[in-house]
């Protein structure tokens, strides 16, 4: 794909195979293995000999599609799409890292991000500080001589933390670790850390990229000779953890229109939180945007848009947290994010119940956190639904 075409035409035009019997969209691929046309073509394309398609586990026309276009996005130079944002996160850990290796994360992650670093990697022997990497210099002050990798969520589900990729780059790159930056909130429409030097971009499709709520996915973008390991180690023998052609169609197909609804969901997002900023019910709001967030300034510098993930405290706790979450009508009452409808969750008993409460307390994941995934409504009836939950508290 031309690298002069804008974000629109790339998202919608980017990966397309065009050499197809006339048909507009792509065919979905939805085969298990390819045909050699003889024995001994098939022996060269497993010997890598020969360029061709084996077996869906290792490679699939529909999935090469979405990782084109994906990459392209990132202004990566390669992609490779998973069952889930797991699977992609996963994959990636065991391609990189073996036992007696170090590694440092972000001490707020998505919840089955943090079990995986803090009790799956360690059967391994891999050895992981969580860091609050909003702070660069508590990064470089944990770096120990076995240290491989750095891995951040920017903004951190469910705080918000913001953590400064460019900043945490260098150091990454002074100490020659692999840098991984969890993009699931943003998208490459929002942010883009490969321009910011990071080495790999991990996804959750699930999410915004897919944006309908109707697929689980994940990907990860990077340089070619790390993202050709991927697929080769921890996608192929590791993990398996192969998204099926149909869902690759699907996140292709959602991807067509990323641009416009994140213009939406940020849109929203903006209209709530000056409705939420300052309730007499709230007692903080967490999001990018607002000039009293902590990480406002470096939010400002990295992200082209401020998201559209929000949480609340409210000042009489947990209690009214469930209380709120019982009494809302059109928002939904769910986990996952990025979808056309908006969401609201308990990240301390649901998405982040992995965490110990001395974790959570580190984190600074309150039980009277609520976090908000806004999606494609009317604003003002977000708004009116928030409107009448809160005043039943
Ligand atoms: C229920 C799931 C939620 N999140 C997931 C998630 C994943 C993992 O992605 P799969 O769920 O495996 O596609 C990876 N990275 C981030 C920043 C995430 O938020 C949720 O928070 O609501």
């Amino acid at each position: 794909m031309n690298k002069e075409y804008g974000f629109a035409t790339k998202q919608i035009h980017g990966g397309h195979t065009k050499n197809l019997p006339g048909a507009l969209t792509s065919p979905i691929y939805q085969s298990s293995t390819f045909v050699f046309d003889s024995a001994q073509q098939g022996a060269k394309r497993f010997a890598g000999e020969e360029d061709g398609f084996i077996y869906t586990r290792l490679g699939n026309p529909t999935e090469m599609e979405l990782e084109e276009k994906l990459a392209g996005l990132d202004n990566a130079e390669a992609g490779v799409v998973t069952a889930s944002g797991m699977g992609a996160i996963s994959s990636t850990m065991h391609t990189f890292l073996k036992a007696g290796d170090h590694m440092i994360a972000s001490k707020v992650v998505y919840g089955c991000t943090h079990s995986l670093f803090d009790e799956g990697l360690r059967r391994y022997d891999v050895d992981v500080t969580f860091v609050d990497t909003t702070d660069t210099a508590a990064i470089e002050a944990n770096i120990k001589e076995n240290t491989r990798l750095i891995y951040i969520e920017t903004p951190a589900n469910p705080t918000l933390d913001i953590s400064d990729i460019g900043a945490i780059a260098k150091i990454a790159k002074a100490h020659d670790c692999l840098f991984v930056v969890d993009n699931t909130f943003c998208t490459p429409y929002i942010q883009r850390p490969i321009d910011l030097g990071a080495d790999l971009v991990v996804y959750s499709a699930t999410k915004y990229l897919n944006g309908h709520g109707d697929v689980v996915a994940g990907a990860v973008t990077g340089r070619k000779e790390l993202i050709d390991q991927i697929h080769m180690v921890g996608m192929k023998d590791m993990t398996g953890s192969i998204i099926s052609p149909f869902d690759a169609f699907l996140v292709s197909r959602g991807l067509k229109t990323l641009d416009i609804r994140m213009e939406k969901h940020v849109q929203n997002a903006k209209k709530v939180v000056a409705f939420l900023d300052g309730h007499p019910k709230i007692s903080k709001v967490y999001y990018p945007g607002l000039e009293s967030f902590k990480g406002h300034e470096v939010a400002k510098r990295q992200m082209n848009l401020p998201g559209a993930m929000i949480s609340f405290e409210l000042k009489d706790g947990r209690a009214a947290g469930e209380k709120l979450m019982d009494a809302v009508e059109l928002l939904t009452l769910a986990v996952s994010l990025g979808d056309a409808e908006t969401l609201i969750e308990h990240p301390a008993s649901m998405t982040h119940a992995t965490y110990s409460p001395e974790a959570l307390q580190k984190a600074g994941i309150s039980e009277g956190l609520v976090r908000l995934s806004i999606g494609l409504e009317d604003a003002k009836d977000l708004i009116n639904d928030l409107d009448q939950a809160l005043a039943q508290l």
